[in-house]
């Protein structure tokens, strides 16, 4: 699909890094390195702005290298992009390791999914479909 977008940041736009990726990898676009502290988490510019059809959103998600080698994650994961949303793409990054991380610009720090999505009409009723599961949950299957 063509996605719409204004590039303020230093960098290229987002690649695929291989032809069958999902996942577009987003840059830190930053003046100077942030340090995150264990624990401490920081909202990260990307300087890029998007334009994306009714009917879609755009998912941030974690890169799983940086959260195994680093333990940095995205703290609102999967982060979500709304099509009416104009203002910069920005990435919430948490260090949940127990040394310092030092982000720096350029470095590729999340990955964004494009994705349909359905939006729900309400139907209000008294009572659902009855199912093998039922109301069982939370680990309730395979247990006597
Ligand atoms: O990781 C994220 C998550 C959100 N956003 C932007 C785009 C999104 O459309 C908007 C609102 O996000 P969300 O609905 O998750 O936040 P909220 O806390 O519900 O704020 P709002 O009241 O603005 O919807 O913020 C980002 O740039 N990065
Ligand atoms: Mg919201």
């Amino acid at each position: 699909m063509q996605l719409k977008v204004i590039n303020e940041s230093r960098h290229p736009l987002p690649a695929y890094q291989t032809s069958l990726s999902a996942g577009l990898d987003l840059r830190a676009n930053l003046d100077a390195a942030v340090s995150l502290k264990p624990l401490q988490r920081a909202l990260i510019p990307t300087g890029l702005f998007i334009e994306l059809p009714e009917g879609f959103e755009a998912q941030i998600r974690p890169r799983s290298g940086l959260a195994y080698k680093h333990g940095v994650t995205v703290l609102n994961s999967p982060g979500t992009i709304d099509a009416d949303y104009r203002g910069e793409i920005k990435v919430l990054l948490v260090n949940l390791s127990e040394e310092e991380f030092l982000i720096e610009d350029g470095e590729r720090i999340a990955q964004m999914v494009v994705a349909k999505h359905e939006t729900v009409n309400w139907l209000e009723t008294a009572q659902l479909s009855e199912t093998e599961r039922g109301a069982g949950g939370y680990g309730s299957t395979g247990k006597k």
